[in-house]
Protein backbone atom coordinates (compact mmCIF):
# COMPACT_ATOMS: atom_id res chain seq x y z
CA UNK A 1 0.00 0.00 0.00
CA UNK A 2 1.45 3.42 -1.20
CA UNK A 3 2.18 5.89 2.00
CA UNK A 4 -0.50 8.98 1.49
CA UNK A 5 -0.88 11.76 4.19
CA UNK A 6 -4.10 12.43 5.51
CA UNK A 7 -4.38 16.44 7.07
CA UNK A 8 -7.33 17.22 9.50
CA UNK A 9 -9.39 19.72 8.19
CA UNK A 10 -10.76 20.61 11.52
CA UNK A 11 -7.33 20.56 12.94
CA UNK A 12 -4.43 21.83 10.45
CA UNK A 13 -2.22 22.97 13.24
CA UNK A 14 -2.60 20.34 15.23
CA UNK A 15 -0.69 17.02 13.08
CA UNK A 16 -1.32 15.35 10.11
CA UNK A 17 -1.52 11.52 10.76
CA UNK A 18 -0.05 10.03 7.78
CA UNK A 19 -1.35 6.77 6.02
CA UNK A 20 -0.47 3.89 3.80
CA UNK A 21 -2.64 4.26 1.74
CA UNK A 22 -29.23 -1.66 12.54
CA UNK A 23 -29.84 -2.87 14.25
CA UNK A 24 -29.67 -3.03 17.71
CA UNK A 25 -27.09 -4.42 20.48
CA UNK A 26 -24.08 -6.46 18.30
CA UNK A 27 -22.58 -8.20 21.34
CA UNK A 28 -24.90 -10.45 22.93
CA UNK A 29 -24.16 -9.73 26.52
CA UNK A 30 -25.35 -12.50 29.18
CA UNK A 31 -25.21 -11.15 32.54
CA UNK A 32 -25.59 -12.97 36.22
CA UNK A 33 -28.34 -10.74 37.47
CA UNK A 34 -26.63 -9.84 40.59
CA UNK A 35 -25.24 -6.98 42.63
CA UNK A 36 -22.32 -5.76 41.84
CA UNK A 37 -18.72 -7.16 42.49
CA UNK A 38 -15.96 -4.84 41.73
CA UNK A 39 -12.71 -4.56 43.95
CA UNK A 40 -11.32 -1.41 44.72
CA UNK A 41 -7.58 -1.02 43.79
CA UNK A 42 -6.01 0.31 46.96
CA UNK A 43 -3.31 2.59 45.68
CA UNK A 44 -1.47 3.66 48.61
CA UNK A 45 0.68 0.62 49.40
CA UNK A 46 3.08 -1.73 47.72
CA UNK A 47 2.85 -5.21 49.62
CA UNK A 48 0.28 -7.35 48.44
CA UNK A 49 -1.36 -7.51 51.82
CA UNK A 50 -1.52 -3.77 51.56
CA UNK A 51 -3.81 -4.51 48.54
CA UNK A 52 -6.72 -5.45 50.06
CA UNK A 53 -8.65 -4.51 46.96
CA UNK A 54 -6.61 -5.26 44.31
CA UNK A 55 -5.82 -9.21 45.10
CA UNK A 56 -9.73 -10.16 45.67
CA UNK A 57 -10.07 -9.53 42.23
CA UNK A 58 -13.52 -10.14 40.47
CA UNK A 59 -14.61 -10.69 43.98
CA UNK A 60 -13.62 -7.54 45.50
CA UNK A 61 -15.25 -5.13 48.09
CA UNK A 62 -16.88 -2.21 46.31
CA UNK A 63 -16.12 1.06 47.77
CA UNK A 64 -14.60 0.81 51.32
CA UNK A 65 -11.25 1.78 51.78
CA UNK A 66 -11.16 3.47 47.96
CA UNK A 67 -9.13 6.60 47.71
CA UNK A 68 -10.53 9.56 45.44
CA UNK A 69 -8.82 8.62 42.15
CA UNK A 70 -10.33 5.09 42.76
CA UNK A 71 -14.12 6.20 43.69
CA UNK A 72 -13.86 8.31 40.75
CA UNK A 73 -13.10 6.21 38.47
CA UNK A 74 -15.52 2.67 40.03
CA UNK A 75 -18.34 5.27 38.89
CA UNK A 76 -17.62 5.26 35.79
CA UNK A 77 -16.90 2.09 36.04
CA UNK A 78 -20.15 1.37 37.33
CA UNK A 79 -21.88 3.26 34.64
CA UNK A 80 -20.61 1.64 32.08
CA UNK A 81 -21.41 -1.69 32.98
CA UNK A 82 -25.31 -0.27 33.50
CA UNK A 83 -25.15 1.07 29.66
CA UNK A 84 -24.60 -2.51 28.73
CA UNK A 85 -26.93 -4.27 31.15
CA UNK A 86 -29.42 -2.01 29.58
CA UNK A 87 -28.81 -2.93 26.48
CA UNK A 88 -29.00 -7.01 27.38
CA UNK A 89 -32.25 -6.30 29.63
CA UNK A 90 -33.96 -4.12 26.06
CA UNK A 91 -32.22 -7.21 24.20
CA UNK A 92 -34.03 -9.63 26.70
CA UNK A 93 -37.63 -7.73 26.01
CA UNK A 94 -37.42 -7.96 22.35
CA UNK A 95 -36.52 -11.30 22.87
CA UNK A 96 -34.42 -11.14 19.79
CA UNK A 97 -31.70 -13.53 19.28
CA UNK A 98 -29.60 -10.08 18.16
CA UNK A 99 -26.82 -11.26 15.39
CA UNK A 100 -24.74 -8.55 14.56
CA UNK A 101 -25.54 -7.13 11.19
CA UNK A 102 -22.33 -5.76 8.60
CA UNK A 103 -21.82 -2.55 9.39
CA UNK A 104 -21.24 -1.70 6.38
CA UNK A 105 -24.37 -1.40 3.83
CA UNK A 106 -23.62 -3.04 0.17
CA UNK A 107 -23.48 -0.09 -1.64
CA UNK A 108 -20.18 -0.13 -2.96
CA UNK A 109 -20.01 4.10 -2.90
CA UNK A 110 -20.50 4.03 0.71
CA UNK A 111 -18.41 6.25 2.45
CA UNK A 112 -18.33 4.42 5.43
CA UNK A 113 -16.73 1.54 3.93
CA UNK A 114 -14.18 4.04 3.16
CA UNK A 115 -13.93 5.68 6.70
CA UNK A 116 -13.70 2.23 8.05
CA UNK A 117 -11.04 1.17 5.27
CA UNK A 118 -8.82 4.11 6.45
CA UNK A 119 -9.37 3.48 10.06
CA UNK A 120 -8.02 -0.40 9.35
CA UNK A 121 -5.07 1.47 7.42
CA UNK A 122 -4.28 3.22 10.38
CA UNK A 123 -4.55 0.80 12.83
CA UNK A 124 -2.26 -1.78 10.61
CA UNK A 125 0.22 1.21 10.61
CA UNK A 126 0.85 2.13 14.04
CA UNK A 127 -0.17 -1.47 16.01
CA UNK A 128 1.09 -3.99 13.55
CA UNK A 129 1.02 -6.94 16.08
CA UNK A 130 -2.58 -6.08 17.61
CA UNK A 131 -3.94 -5.11 14.18
CA UNK A 132 -3.45 -8.82 13.40
CA UNK A 133 -4.76 -9.40 16.37
CA UNK A 134 -8.24 -8.29 15.65
CA UNK A 135 -8.16 -9.92 12.20
CA UNK A 136 -9.50 -12.57 14.63
CA UNK A 137 -12.59 -10.72 15.37
CA UNK A 138 -15.98 -10.91 13.95
CA UNK A 139 -15.99 -7.91 11.33
CA UNK A 140 -18.39 -6.05 12.74
CA UNK A 141 -16.56 -6.03 16.03
CA UNK A 142 -12.67 -5.66 14.64
CA UNK A 143 -14.11 -2.36 12.23
CA UNK A 144 -15.58 -1.16 15.60
CA UNK A 145 -12.25 -1.45 17.36
CA UNK A 146 -10.22 -0.12 15.00
CA UNK A 147 -12.77 3.48 14.47
CA UNK A 148 -11.92 3.19 18.76
CA UNK A 149 -8.02 3.01 17.86
CA UNK A 150 -8.06 5.67 15.27
CA UNK A 151 -10.05 7.90 17.87
CA UNK A 152 -7.47 7.43 20.79
CA UNK A 153 -4.58 7.39 18.76
CA UNK A 154 -5.28 10.88 17.58
CA UNK A 155 -6.33 12.16 20.90
CA UNK A 156 -2.79 10.89 22.40
CA UNK A 157 -1.19 12.57 19.12
CA UNK A 158 -2.36 16.18 20.32
CA UNK A 159 -0.33 15.85 23.22
CA UNK A 160 2.03 13.43 22.35
CA UNK A 161 2.89 14.38 18.51
CA UNK A 162 5.14 16.39 16.02
CA UNK A 163 2.75 19.49 16.88
CA UNK A 164 2.49 18.70 20.53
CA UNK A 165 4.12 21.85 21.34
CA UNK A 166 1.54 24.30 19.75
CA UNK A 167 -1.31 22.28 21.76
CA UNK A 168 -3.71 24.62 23.89
CA UNK A 169 -6.57 23.73 26.22
CA UNK A 170 -8.55 25.45 23.39
CA UNK A 171 -7.72 22.84 21.12
CA UNK A 172 -8.80 20.03 23.24
CA UNK A 173 -11.67 21.81 24.64
CA UNK A 174 -12.33 21.56 20.24
CA UNK A 175 -11.69 18.40 19.92
CA UNK A 176 -13.92 17.44 22.78
CA UNK A 177 -16.87 19.63 21.09
CA UNK A 178 -16.05 17.45 17.98
CA UNK A 179 -16.67 13.99 20.05
CA UNK A 180 -19.69 15.53 21.30
CA UNK A 181 -20.93 15.56 17.73
CA UNK A 182 -19.76 12.13 17.03
CA UNK A 183 -21.82 11.13 19.46
CA UNK A 184 -24.85 13.09 18.53
CA UNK A 185 -24.16 11.43 14.84
CA UNK A 186 -22.81 14.74 13.63
CA UNK A 187 -19.07 13.57 12.40
CA UNK A 188 -16.65 16.31 11.33
CA UNK A 189 -14.36 14.16 8.77
CA UNK A 190 -14.20 10.55 7.86
CA UNK A 191 -12.35 8.59 11.18
CA UNK A 192 -15.22 10.46 12.91
CA UNK A 193 -17.95 8.88 10.71
CA UNK A 194 -16.11 5.58 11.68
CA UNK A 195 -16.11 6.25 14.92
CA UNK A 196 -20.16 7.52 14.80
CA UNK A 197 -21.18 4.75 13.27
CA UNK A 198 -19.52 2.39 15.93
CA UNK A 199 -21.14 4.10 19.23
CA UNK A 200 -24.77 4.06 17.50
CA UNK A 201 -24.30 0.58 17.06
CA UNK A 202 -22.64 -0.80 20.02
CA UNK A 203 -23.77 0.54 23.56
CA UNK A 204 -20.73 2.72 24.50
CA UNK A 205 -20.87 5.51 26.74
CA UNK A 206 -19.61 8.69 26.23
CA UNK A 207 -17.84 8.96 29.45
CA UNK A 208 -14.40 7.63 29.04
CA UNK A 209 -13.45 9.38 25.88
CA UNK A 210 -14.06 12.56 28.00
CA UNK A 211 -12.16 10.93 30.23
CA UNK A 212 -9.17 10.34 27.58
CA UNK A 213 -9.71 13.86 27.08
CA UNK A 214 -9.29 15.06 30.51
CA UNK A 215 -5.90 12.98 30.34
CA UNK A 216 -4.64 15.13 27.68
CA UNK A 217 -5.48 17.99 29.71
CA UNK A 218 -4.14 16.70 32.70
CA UNK A 219 -0.44 16.15 30.36
CA UNK A 220 -0.18 19.88 29.20
CA UNK A 221 0.04 21.04 32.82
CA UNK A 222 1.48 18.74 34.88
CA UNK A 223 4.88 16.78 34.97
CA UNK A 224 5.02 15.61 38.56
CA UNK A 225 2.64 13.17 40.41
CA UNK A 226 2.77 13.67 44.34
CA UNK A 227 1.52 10.19 44.94
CA UNK A 228 0.23 6.54 43.35
CA UNK A 229 -3.63 7.98 43.79
CA UNK A 230 -2.80 10.79 41.38
CA UNK A 231 -0.64 8.40 39.00
CA UNK A 232 -3.66 6.09 39.37
CA UNK A 233 -5.48 8.54 38.19
CA UNK A 234 -3.86 9.92 34.73
CA UNK A 235 -3.26 6.40 34.10
CA UNK A 236 -7.58 5.41 34.35
CA UNK A 237 -7.27 9.04 32.09
CA UNK A 238 -5.33 7.94 29.25
CA UNK A 239 -5.20 3.78 29.61
CA UNK A 240 -8.21 2.75 31.65
CA UNK A 241 -10.42 4.65 29.29
CA UNK A 242 -9.14 2.19 26.43
CA UNK A 243 -10.23 -0.59 28.41
CA UNK A 244 -13.59 0.75 29.05
CA UNK A 245 -14.28 1.44 25.49
CA UNK A 246 -13.29 -2.05 24.30
CA UNK A 247 -15.25 -4.44 26.16
CA UNK A 248 -19.10 -2.94 24.86
CA UNK A 249 -17.48 -3.73 21.07
CA UNK A 250 -15.43 -7.33 22.30
CA UNK A 251 -18.33 -8.42 24.04
CA UNK A 252 -18.86 -10.60 27.01
CA UNK A 253 -19.01 -14.72 26.51
CA UNK A 254 -22.71 -15.79 26.64
CA UNK A 255 -21.54 -18.84 29.15
CA UNK A 256 -19.74 -16.32 31.48
CA UNK A 257 -20.99 -16.45 34.54
CA UNK A 258 -19.06 -12.90 35.87
CA UNK A 259 -20.83 -9.83 36.75
CA UNK A 260 -20.40 -7.11 33.64
CA UNK A 261 -19.22 -4.51 36.21
CA UNK A 262 -16.26 -7.70 36.96
CA UNK A 263 -15.34 -7.70 32.85
CA UNK A 264 -15.38 -3.90 33.15
CA UNK A 265 -12.98 -3.88 36.44
CA UNK A 266 -10.27 -6.27 34.56
CA UNK A 267 -10.51 -4.16 31.48
CA UNK A 268 -9.74 -1.08 33.77
CA UNK A 269 -6.92 -3.27 35.48
CA UNK A 270 -5.40 -3.77 31.62
CA UNK A 271 -5.73 -0.49 30.83
CA UNK A 272 -3.60 0.65 33.96
CA UNK A 273 -1.31 -2.08 33.75
CA UNK A 274 -0.55 -1.24 30.13
CA UNK A 275 0.15 2.43 31.24
CA UNK A 276 2.25 1.56 34.12
CA UNK A 277 3.98 -0.29 32.37
CA UNK A 278 4.82 2.01 29.60
CA UNK A 279 5.50 4.56 32.38
CA UNK A 280 8.72 2.04 33.76
CA UNK A 281 9.84 1.62 30.47
CA UNK A 282 9.89 4.93 29.58
CA UNK A 283 11.70 6.51 32.83
CA UNK A 284 14.55 8.31 30.77
CA UNK A 285 12.38 9.43 27.90
CA UNK A 286 10.49 11.27 29.53
CA UNK A 287 13.20 12.71 32.34
CA UNK A 288 15.14 14.13 28.90
CA UNK A 289 11.49 15.78 28.61
CA UNK A 290 11.33 16.97 32.44
CA UNK A 291 8.81 14.97 33.21
CA UNK A 292 8.57 12.06 35.77
CA UNK A 293 5.31 9.98 36.12
CA UNK A 294 6.28 8.12 39.39
CA UNK A 295 5.12 8.96 42.67
CA UNK A 296 7.23 11.18 44.61
CA UNK A 297 6.10 10.04 47.87
CA UNK A 298 7.75 6.69 46.79
CA UNK A 299 10.91 8.14 45.16
CA UNK A 300 11.63 9.51 48.49
CA UNK A 301 10.60 6.70 50.46
CA UNK A 302 13.53 4.77 48.83
CA UNK A 303 15.74 7.64 49.41
CA UNK A 304 15.46 8.74 45.21
CA UNK A 305 15.56 12.91 44.79
CA UNK A 306 14.36 14.17 41.92
CA UNK A 307 17.89 15.34 40.54
CA UNK A 308 18.59 11.92 41.10
CA UNK A 309 15.98 10.65 38.63
CA UNK A 310 17.31 13.40 36.01
CA UNK A 311 20.95 12.24 36.27
CA UNK A 312 19.94 8.50 35.66
CA UNK A 313 22.30 6.88 37.54
CA UNK A 314 21.05 2.79 38.51
CA UNK A 315 21.92 2.79 41.92
CA UNK A 316 20.37 -0.48 44.28
CA UNK A 317 18.28 2.38 45.56
CA UNK A 318 16.86 2.63 42.05
CA UNK A 319 16.53 -1.10 41.78
CA UNK A 320 14.37 -1.56 44.63
CA UNK A 321 12.40 0.86 43.99
CA UNK A 322 12.02 -0.39 40.42
CA UNK A 323 11.06 -3.49 41.95
CA UNK A 324 8.42 -2.69 43.81
CA UNK A 325 7.01 -0.58 41.04
CA UNK A 326 7.29 -3.54 38.82
CA UNK A 327 5.46 -5.55 41.51
CA UNK A 328 2.31 -3.20 40.98
CA UNK A 329 2.29 -3.53 37.74
CA UNK A 330 2.19 -7.02 38.07
CA UNK A 331 -0.89 -6.77 40.48
CA UNK A 332 -2.92 -5.24 37.87
CA UNK A 333 -2.19 -7.50 34.82
CA UNK A 334 -2.82 -10.26 37.28
CA UNK A 335 -6.21 -8.94 38.04
CA UNK A 336 -7.16 -8.25 34.13
CA UNK A 337 -6.14 -12.20 33.49
CA UNK A 338 -9.08 -12.68 35.14
CA UNK A 339 -11.56 -10.79 32.78
CA UNK A 340 -10.13 -11.96 29.78
CA UNK A 341 -11.60 -15.41 29.98
CA UNK A 342 -14.86 -13.76 30.20
CA UNK A 343 -14.50 -11.84 27.42
CA UNK A 344 -16.67 -13.42 23.46
CA UNK A 345 -14.27 -16.21 22.57
CA UNK A 346 -13.62 -14.36 19.55
CA UNK A 347 -12.69 -11.21 20.97
CA UNK A 348 -9.54 -12.94 23.81
CA UNK A 349 -6.98 -13.23 21.43
CA UNK A 350 -5.88 -9.93 20.55
CA UNK A 351 -5.98 -9.01 24.54
CA UNK A 352 -4.46 -12.21 25.53
CA UNK A 353 -1.81 -11.32 22.96
CA UNK A 354 -1.45 -7.32 23.80
CA UNK A 355 -1.23 -8.21 27.46
CA UNK A 356 1.45 -10.90 27.44
CA UNK A 357 3.43 -8.41 24.97
CA UNK A 358 3.27 -5.89 27.01
CA UNK A 359 3.77 -7.95 30.12
CA UNK A 360 6.90 -9.17 28.70
CA UNK A 361 8.24 -5.43 28.72
CA UNK A 362 8.39 -5.47 32.69
CA UNK A 363 10.75 -8.98 32.35
CA UNK A 364 12.69 -6.94 29.92
CA UNK A 365 13.22 -4.34 32.61
CA UNK A 366 14.60 -6.46 34.99
CA UNK A 367 17.03 -8.56 32.33
CA UNK A 368 18.10 -4.79 31.71
CA UNK A 369 19.36 -4.59 35.69
CA UNK A 370 16.62 -1.71 35.80
CA UNK A 371 18.59 0.61 33.45
CA UNK A 372 15.53 2.28 31.78
CA UNK A 373 17.08 5.83 31.66
CA UNK A 374 19.48 4.50 28.57
CA UNK A 375 18.37 1.51 27.45
CA UNK A 376 14.80 0.85 25.94
CA UNK A 377 13.15 -2.41 27.20
CA UNK A 378 11.49 -4.22 24.12
CA UNK A 379 10.26 -7.38 23.24
CA UNK A 380 12.22 -9.21 20.59
CA UNK A 381 10.60 -10.27 17.58
CA UNK A 382 10.99 -14.06 18.25
CA UNK A 383 9.56 -14.04 21.59
CA UNK A 384 6.50 -11.73 20.05
CA UNK A 385 6.58 -14.20 17.46
CA UNK A 386 6.27 -16.48 19.77
CA UNK A 387 3.53 -15.06 22.26
CA UNK A 388 0.93 -14.95 19.47
CA UNK A 389 -0.12 -18.97 19.62
CA UNK A 390 0.32 -18.82 23.03
CA UNK A 391 -2.36 -15.89 23.33
CA UNK A 392 -3.94 -18.57 20.97
CA UNK A 393 -3.88 -21.20 22.86
CA UNK A 394 -5.28 -19.28 26.04
CA UNK A 395 -8.28 -17.58 23.86
CA UNK A 396 -9.97 -20.49 22.98
CA UNK A 397 -10.06 -22.11 26.22
CA UNK A 398 -13.78 -21.77 27.37
CA UNK A 399 -14.00 -18.91 30.35
CA UNK A 400 -13.17 -19.86 34.07
C1 LIG B 1 -7.73 -5.66 21.67
C2 LIG B 1 -7.22 -4.41 22.21
C3 LIG B 1 -5.88 -4.45 22.85
C4 LIG B 1 -8.01 -3.33 22.06
C5 LIG B 1 -7.70 -1.95 22.40
C6 LIG B 1 -7.57 -1.18 21.15
C7 LIG B 1 -7.45 0.26 21.37
C8 LIG B 1 -8.71 1.01 21.24
C9 LIG B 1 -6.27 0.82 21.58
C10 LIG B 1 -6.04 2.29 21.76
C11 LIG B 1 -4.61 2.52 22.17
C12 LIG B 1 -4.27 3.98 22.15
C13 LIG B 1 -3.75 4.57 20.90
C14 LIG B 1 -4.45 4.70 23.28
C15 LIG B 1 -4.11 6.14 23.39
C16 LIG B 1 -3.43 6.45 24.73
C17 LIG B 1 -2.17 5.61 24.84
C18 LIG B 1 -1.04 5.94 23.96
C19 LIG B 1 -2.14 4.60 25.71
C20 LIG B 1 -1.07 3.60 25.76
C21 LIG B 1 -1.04 2.50 24.93
C22 LIG B 1 0.19 2.09 24.30
O1 LIG B 1 0.53 3.17 23.49
P1 LIG B 1 1.70 3.27 22.49
O2 LIG B 1 1.22 2.92 21.12
O3 LIG B 1 2.33 4.60 22.63
O4 LIG B 1 2.67 2.16 23.00
P2 LIG B 1 4.03 1.78 22.45
O5 LIG B 1 4.93 2.91 22.82
O6 LIG B 1 3.90 1.61 20.98
O7 LIG B 1 4.35 0.50 23.15
C23 LIG B 1 -1.29 2.36 26.30
C24 LIG B 1 -0.22 1.86 27.18
C25 LIG B 1 -2.65 1.97 26.77
C26 LIG B 1 -3.31 0.90 25.96
C27 LIG B 1 -4.45 0.34 26.70
C28 LIG B 1 -5.12 -0.70 26.25
C29 LIG B 1 -4.76 -1.35 24.98
C30 LIG B 1 -6.30 -1.19 27.06
C31 LIG B 1 -6.44 -2.64 26.93
C32 LIG B 1 -7.68 -3.18 27.57
C33 LIG B 1 -8.61 -3.84 26.87
C34 LIG B 1 -8.55 -3.99 25.43
C35 LIG B 1 -9.76 -4.46 27.60
C36 LIG B 1 -9.63 -5.95 27.64
C37 LIG B 1 -10.68 -6.56 28.41
C38 LIG B 1 -10.51 -7.28 29.52
C39 LIG B 1 -11.71 -7.85 30.18
C40 LIG B 1 -9.20 -7.57 30.15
Amino acid sequence: MQATSLKWSAFPEVFAISIRQKKAATSRFVRQQQPSRICCQATGALAQDDYPGVLTGLSGTGRLGMSPSEQRVFDVVLKQAAVVNRRIQENQRLNEDVKPESVVPSDPLDLLNEAYLRCCEVCEEYAKTFYLGTLLMTPDRRKAIWAIYVWCRRTDELVDGPNAPHITPSALDRWEQRLEDIFEGKPYDMLDAALADTVSKFPIDIQPFRDMIDGMRMDLVKARYENFDELYLYCYYVAGTVGLMSVPVMGIAPVSNASTESVFNAALALGIANQLTNILRDVGEDARRGRIYLPRDELAQFGISESDVFSGRVTDKWRAFMKNQIKRARMFFDISEQGVGELDKDSRWPVWASLTLYRQILDSIEANDYNNFTKRAYVGKWKKFLSLPVAYVRAIAPPP
